[in-house]
């Protein structure tokens, strides 16, 4: 049995702890600094549980105190972007938030794993595993699970098939340069340049990296919750069930794909260690050049950190 802390009781925080709850891992507490907030939403979610049928203990609290011991600590504490801002116009904001969530974690669950999710996500998540001092495959950031669901998504609706047999891929940094991988992506086994042309690829690719800013744009506040939520879950699973599962993620690199102390978009093997092994994938050209680039925006967030 698990002890899992979600830090942020907003909409990706809460929506998480919906679903984990559904999953009964033991224990999960919740998180905020608004008093009544965590502890108003947590009463809601286990009075669910004599409906839903789940007998996982949900508390919220504004102490730290409480996140002591937690196995899995996800942090989703932080602003969101409105229309027409980039996630890293969130820097300044979040990282403040973020140092003092850190040393938090750090103070109170010294054995966790931490999964960032809060924006802007590569940049932010260095910022976690700097100021806690964890092992870097102890930290990593949810992107790559969400960016290639929605891949999956739109090339389900292109296909009219279900979106049960789409196996997508994108990595690289979640933000307006992270990169999808047509041939790394499979419709029950079949790759997807055997299936689209490329112009069609190219529209869904276009799509999958405008995809959080699509719906940032029709909410006109606040930005994706249910997809999110669904991607953190997924990797908060393979964690709390030690089950080595090969997922995208923003981990920290040393060499791979170029690229040396940034968090970046890559596929991992997660297990109860955290990020267990980094898989590297062969590129073309036109995707190792959007990597540079991505890898670029990424560093200068990191040098506008204070830590
Ligand atoms: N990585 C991703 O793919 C992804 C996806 C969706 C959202 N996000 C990011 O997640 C973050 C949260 O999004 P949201 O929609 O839940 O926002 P939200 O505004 O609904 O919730 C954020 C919560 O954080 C709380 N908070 C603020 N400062 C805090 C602190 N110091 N300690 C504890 N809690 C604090 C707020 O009170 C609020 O309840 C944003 O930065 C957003 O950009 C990332
Ligand atoms: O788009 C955002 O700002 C939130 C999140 O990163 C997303 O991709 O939905």
């Amino acid at each position: 049995m698990a002890k899992i802390s979600v830090i942020g009781a907003g909409n990706v925080g809460a929506t998480t702890v919906q679903r984990l709850a559904e999953l009964e891992p033991g224990e999960i507490v919740m998180t905020d600094i608004v008093e009544g907030l965590p502890q108003g939403k947590a009463l809601d979610l286990m009075q669910a549980g004599a409906i839903n049928g789940y007998d996982t203990r949900v508390t919220g609290t504004n102490d730290y105190a409480d996140i002591a011991d937690s196995d899995l600590v996800i942090i989703t504490a932080g602003i969101a972007r409105k229309p027409g801002m980039s996630r890293e116009d969130l820097i300044k904001t979040n990282s403040k938030i973020i140092g003092e969530v850190s040393r938090n974690i750090a103070k109170y669950a010294p054995n966790s794993i931490v999964i960032n999710v809060t924006n802007p996500l590569d940049i932010i998540t260095y910022e976690v595993m700097k100021t806690t001092g964890f092992e870097p495959k102890k930290v990593f950031g949810m992107s790559g699970v969400l960016d290639a669901g929605r891949f999956a998504s739109f090339i389900a609706e292109e296909l009219k098939c279900s979106k049960k047999d789409v196996e997508a891929m994108v990595i690289g940094g979640h933000g307006d340069l992270m990169v999808p991988l047509p041939q790394y992506t499979t419709v029950s086994g079949v790759p997807l340049p055997e299936l689209l042309s490329d112009e069609t690829i190219a529209k869904l690719v276009e799509r999958t990296v405008n995809g959080g800013a699509e719906i940032v744009e029709l909410l006109k506040q606040g930005s994706a919750f249910y997809a999110p939520s669904a991607a953190i879950v997924r990797m908060a699973e393979a964690v709390i069930k030690d089950s080595k599962r090969i997922l995208p993620a923003s981990a920290y690199l040393e060499g791979q794909y170029g690229q040396e102390g940034i968090y970046f978009g890559v596929p991992v093997k997660l297990g109860a260690n955290g990020i267990e092994e980094i898989l590297e994938l062969k590129l073309d050209e036109n995707q190792y050049e959007t990597l540079r680039n991505s890898s670029e925006t990424i560093r200068k967030g990191i040098s506008q950190l204070e830590i």
